[in-house]
């Protein structure tokens, strides 16, 4: 398992916000974790992220809990948020940044950025800007192009699609399929867009307060039933 969860809380004094059981995640599935605000998706992947420590249970990756050892960091990409990023570089540094750790070349980053130019839209390299005054949502596609550009094992992603205009929505899409099939990352990213997700993920897990609600295979029912699922 890439990633398993085992009885994993966290609360904030007497609230408690995630409360999971047992999460099993598998090499090479797709994920989609869906839950109105609040329901705590964020608080989980930070946790998996050891961002932030459960008040109780663990979170392992391959078997070895993520608090106490590193190995993890070599094989998983993240994008949470824009604080994920440093705003004082270019795109083009930042890229360097996150590419040196990993020991690739300019020629391996100029490759690997290759299938994000229609993302990018002409937008985001050479532009001469920091990334602190790029719009939110060219913010996001650097944070989403960097934390892919190792071509990790497992790429988490906190709503990718929110902030993101019709035509990128549909073009990260794509690249998230083709990141899959072709490198055979396993994915994990949460969304409210209940239509991009079951397109995205073979498999959704809905968090309710907290908890997993339901946890199923995606089919060609599963927009319908979540839609219905999510009217009140
Ligand atoms: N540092 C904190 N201190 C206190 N409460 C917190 C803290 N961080 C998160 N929470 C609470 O935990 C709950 C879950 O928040 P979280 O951001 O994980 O939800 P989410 O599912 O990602 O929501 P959204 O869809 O709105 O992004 C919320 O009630 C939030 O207020």
């Amino acid at each position: 398992m890439i990633i398993e969860v085992k009885d994993l809380v966290k609360a904030y004094s007497d609230t408690t916000v995630v409360n999971i059981q047992s999460l099993h995640v598998a090499a090479g599935e797709t994920i989609g974790l869906v839950g109105n605000n609040g329901a705590g998706k964020t608080t989980l992947f930070r946790m998996l992220l050891d961002l932030v420590r459960p008040t109780d249970g663990v979170v392992t990756s391959k078997s070895i809990p993520v608090a106490h050892n590193d190995a993890w960091k070599y094989y998983t990409g993240s994008h949470l948020d824009e604080g994920f990023l440093i705003d004082y570089l270019t795109p083009e540094e930042y890229f360097k940044f996150i590419g040196d750790l990993h020991g690739l070349s300019t020629g391996d980053i100029q490759e690997r950025l290759q299938p994000f130019m229609d993302l990018f839209n002409g937008e985001i390299l050479q532009q001469r800007k920091y990334i602190r005054d790029f719009s939110k949502g060219n913010q996001k596609k650097v944070g989403i192009a960097a934390a892919a550009l190792s071509h990790p094992e497992l790429l988490i992603l906190d709503e990718p699609f929110a902030n993101l205009d019709p035509s990128s929505q549909i073009r990260l899409k794509n690249l998230l399929r083709s990141l899959h099939e072709q490198h055979g990352m396993t994915l994990l990213i949460s969304s409210h867009d209940l239509s991009h997700v079951t397109e995205v993920c073979e498999r959704i897990v809905i968090l309710e307060k907290g908890q997993i609600v339901q946890d199923m295979q995606t089919t060609q029912d599963t927009l319908q039933a979540l839609e219905a699922y999510f009217t009140v």
